[in-house]
């Protein structure tokens, strides 16, 4: 239903967007993630016919965004980064006006702004000022505005950022219930974010697309190389020969400790981390050298976004060390 092939975005000599590729199906909850300035904004710019590719195409149920921008845009509402809210109005106002710009009018036009201010619960401030609304009430009514025209598709860049923690699980559940019967693409830089409100993962860094799969999957296909840290009553020398026998031992990384023994973490590339920790505990017991200790550790969803991400973030000013912690914390 959305195709998007080779797109590319450069300013200058910088390329933002970098000849991505994906399609997105009926009925997801999708999830960019990637570091601040990944290309995510800028792709959904691109998707939602706000901003023009370098290269590369968007096609919104087989309607190209730029050759056919009223058929493609008809289908999807957007809640941008920044949303273009004109504070000195009532959410009334404004989403009367944003509805007739989208070509509503009369009886439908109510009934969709009744519609909408139901679903992103405004009621309460519908005749107050935007400008006197919380972050949080704002954010919906970017939202409501994104909803009416009754979109098949929902494109929300960074909805609960700089929202209160409240807040967050009150728009959580917004998106929670606009996926029921729509399809919702979102982006955030928060792993644990995407993890809870996504069935599909798109993990975006340096522009390109680097995974795409369910929070499962992504788990799963990246597996493989798992980690056994283990505690050895050996020198580290001995310690390196013994490893080095065993299969599908492909890192080791020693730390001698006071008492003499050597803390070891392995990185292997077996299928089964299981086989590999008993080949090593073999290894070990064959030389009369004893294993102290032992664990296993798989790769979960954290460790492959930061791997995968791996230096790509930038700073974005004072806000973005705190921000990158909360993907450290997730
Ligand atoms: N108009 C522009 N001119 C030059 N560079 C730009 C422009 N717009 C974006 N960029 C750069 O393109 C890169 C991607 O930006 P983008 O906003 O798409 O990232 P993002 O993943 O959405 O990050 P964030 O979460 O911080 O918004 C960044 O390095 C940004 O500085």
């Amino acid at each position: 239903m959305i195709t998007v092939e080779h797109l590319t975005k450069r300013y200058g000599d910088f390329t933002a967007v970098d000849d991505l590729s994906f399609e997105i199906q009926e009925g997801h909850v999708y999830g960019f993630l990637g570091p601040n300035g990944a290309g995510k904004s800028t792709t959904m710019n691109i998707m939602t016919g706000c901003l023009s590719p370098t290269e590369g195409s968007v096609r919104i149920y087989g309607h190209d965004i730029f050759q056919e921008p009223n058929q493609a845009k008809r289908l999807m509402g957007y809640l941008p980064e920044q949303p273009p809210l004109y504070m000195n109005e009532t959410p009334e106002e404004y989403l009367r006006f944003v509805g007739e710009a989208k070509g509503l009018r009369g009886g439908a036009l109510e009934e969709q702004i009744r519609g909408v201010v139901e679903q992103t619960r405004l009621q309460e401030v519908y005749h107050k000022p935007i400008s006197a609304l919380s972050k949080g009430y704002k954010q919906r009514v970017g939202i409501a505005q994104a909803l009416l025209g009754d979109p098949k598709v929902v494109i929300l860049d960074e909805p609960t950022v700089g929202l209160d923690p409240l807040q967050i699980i009150e728009i959580r559940e917004l998106i929670h219930q606009l996926g029921r019967d729509r399809t919702v693409i979102l982006s955030s830089h928060i792993l644990s974010e995407i993890q809870t409100m996504c069935d599909q993962i798109l993990i975006i860094a340096r522009g390109k697309l680097v995974a795409f799969d369910t929070p499962e999957g992504l788990e799963r296909a990246l597996l493989a190389p798992s980690q056994i840290t283990l505690t050895a009553e050996a020198g580290e020398d001995e310690v390196r020969e013994i490893l080095s026998q065993v299969e599908h031992v492909v890192q080791a990384e020693l730390t001698p400790r006071e008492d003499g023994a050597v803390s070891v973490r392995v990185k292997t590339d077996g299928d089964s981390i299981y086989d590999v920790s008993r080949a090593i505990f073999f290894a070990f017991a064959r030389r009369n050298r004893a294993l102290l200790e032992i664990s296993l550790k798989k790769a979960n969803l954290e460790d492959i976004f930061l791997e995968l991400t791996e230096g790509a973030g930038q700073p974005a000013g004072p806000e973005a060390p705190d921000e990158m912690k909360e993907v450290d914390e997730a």
